[in-house]
C-alpha cells in the first residue's frame, strides 16, 4: 500500500444551473469566514442581501458556459485526477472546497485506501486566505473530526516555480504566433483588506511599487505573487514592457479590491488603439465561469464595444500533458512535512 495519497483540491461549483443549487453553493462559499471575513451576524446579513439577486444572475451565467457533462471546473478537475492516476503509483482523489465531491469525502476515501500521508495538492498558484487557508482548515477539520492517523503535507503556492511558469509560457506561445497587440494577465481579484490581514510585517502592502520590491511580506502577498508571475511569463515570452499588463477581475461588493480592475483595463487598452488582445488568466489552473463567461463572453463583448477587434482567451493549463507531467512530478517529489 502506498504511503502517500494525493488530495487534488479546487474551489468547486454549484451542483447544477438551477437557481436553488446556485443559491446553496453561494451561501456555503460566501458564509466561509475566510471569504467574507466579517463577524457572523454581519456576514449573515451581507450574504443574505447578496443572495437576493445574485443566485439568478449567476445561474444564467453558469448556464451559458455549462457543459453536457457538468461544470467546466469540475469536469476539467476530474480529467486532471484521471491523468494523475494514470501517471502515479499512489491513490489520487479529487475534492472541492464548496459543493461536491467534498473534502470530507476525498479525505475519507484516501484514509480507506490506507495512506499514511495526504499531500494536499490545492490548485492555487498564489496565496490567499479565501482559497489556500480555507482548504487547509477544512482538511485539518476532517482529519481531526474522524481522528484519522494521517500526516498532512501541504503543497506550497507555486506562482514562482519554473515548471509552472514554463507550462504557461509554452501553452500561450502558439496564440502569440498568430499576432497580437497586447497580452493582458487577468487575475481573480481580492479585497485589499485581505492583503493587509496576512501581511507578516504588519504594514500596508499597497504602497507604490511595494509589490515589485523583494519583501518578507510577499510570502503571503497575493498581489506581489500575481505581478511577479506576469513578469516571469512575459520574460519567458520575450515581451517588451509595453506589450503586456496585469489586472484583477471578479470584484464582488463595495469594498476596495486590488487595482487595476480588468473591466477598466479592457476599456483603456481599446482606447489606446489595441485591436487584437490576448488574455491569459494565470490564477486559474482550470477554466471556469470566471475565465469562460467573465472574460471569454462579457469581457470580449466589452472590449469590442470599446473599439477593439478581437479578444482571444488563452485556455488555462487544464489537463494539458506538460502540466500533468509537472503535477505528477510534484506529487512524487514534494518533501514530507507536518
Ligand atoms: C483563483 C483564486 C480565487 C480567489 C483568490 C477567489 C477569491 C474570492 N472569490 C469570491 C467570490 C466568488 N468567486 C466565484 C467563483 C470562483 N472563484 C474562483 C477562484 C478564486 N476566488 C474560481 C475558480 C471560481 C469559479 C467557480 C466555478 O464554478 O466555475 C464566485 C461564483 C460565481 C459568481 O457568482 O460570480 C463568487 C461569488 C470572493 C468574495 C473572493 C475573495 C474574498
Ligand atoms: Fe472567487
Ligand atoms: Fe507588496
Amino acid at each position: 500500500m502506498s504511503e502517500r495519497g494525493v488530495l487534488l483540491v479546487n474551489l468547486g461549483s454549484p451542483a447544477s444551473t438551477e437557481v436553488a443549487d446556485v443559491r446553496r453553493y453561494l451561501n456555503q462559499f460566501l458564509m466561509d469566514p475566510c471569504v467574507v471575513d466579517l463577524p457572523w451576524p454581519l456576514r449573515r446579513l451581507l450574504v443574505s442581501l447578496i443572495l437576493v439577486r445574485r443566485p439568478a444572475e449567476s445561474a444564467a451565467a453558469y448556464a451559458s458556459i455549462w457543459w453536457d457533462e457538468g461544470s467546466p471546473l469540475v469536469v476539467i478537475s476530474e480529467r486532471v485526477r484521471d491523468q494523475l492516476r494514470n501517471r502515479l503509483d499512489m491513490p489520487v482523489e479529487l475534492a472541492m472546497r464548496y459543493g461536491e465531491p467534498s473534502i470530507e469525502r476525498g479525505v475519507l476515501a484516501l484514509a480507506q485506501q490506507g495512506v499514511g500521508e495526504i499531500l494536499l495538492m490545492h490548485q492555487y498558484p498564489q496565496f490567499a486566505d479565501s482559497t489556500v487557508t480555507t482548504a487547509i482548515r477544512e482538511v485539518e477539520r476532517v482529519i481531526e473530526q474522524h481522528r484519522l492517523q494521517v500526516r498532512l503535507t501541504i503543497l506550497p503556492v507555486f506562482h514562482d516555480r519554473p515548471d509552472y511558469l514554463d507550462a504557461l509560457a509554452d501553452s500561450s506561445r502558439p496564440h502569440l504566433e498568430g499576432g497580437f497587440d497586447h497580452l493582458l494577465f487577468s487575475y481573480h481579484g481580492l479585497p485589499e483588506r485581505h492583503l493587509q490581514k496576512v501581511d507578516p510585517t504588519g504594514r500596508h502592502c499597497l504602497t507604490p511599487g511595494c509589490c515589485e520590491r523583494p519583501s518578507p511580506a510577499h510570502a503571503t502577498c497575493y498581489r506581489a505573487q500575481c505581478l511577479g508571475g506576469s513578469r516571469a511569463i512575459a520574460q519567458r515570452l520575450g515581451l517588451r514592457d509595453d506589450q503586456w499588463s496585469s489586472a484583477f477581475q471578479s470584484r464582488l461588493g463595495r469594498a476596495k479590491w486590488i487595482e487595476p480592475y480588468t473591466e477598466a483595463q479592457l476599456d483603456e487598452l481599446a482606447a489606446r488603439g489595441v485591436k487584437r488582445l490576448l488574455v491569459m488568466c494565470p490564477a486559474f489552473t482550470a477554466d471556469c465561469i470566471e475565465t469562460l463567461e467573465e472574460i471569454g463572453d462579457r469581457g470580449r463583448e466589452q472590449f469590442i464595444n470599446a473599439g477593439g477587434e478581437e479578444l482571444v482567451l488563452i485556455p488555462c493549463l487544464n489537463d494539458q500533458p506538460q502540466w500533468m507531467d509537472v503535477l505528477a512530478g510534484w506529487a512524487r517529489s514534494e518533501p514530507v512535512r507536518g
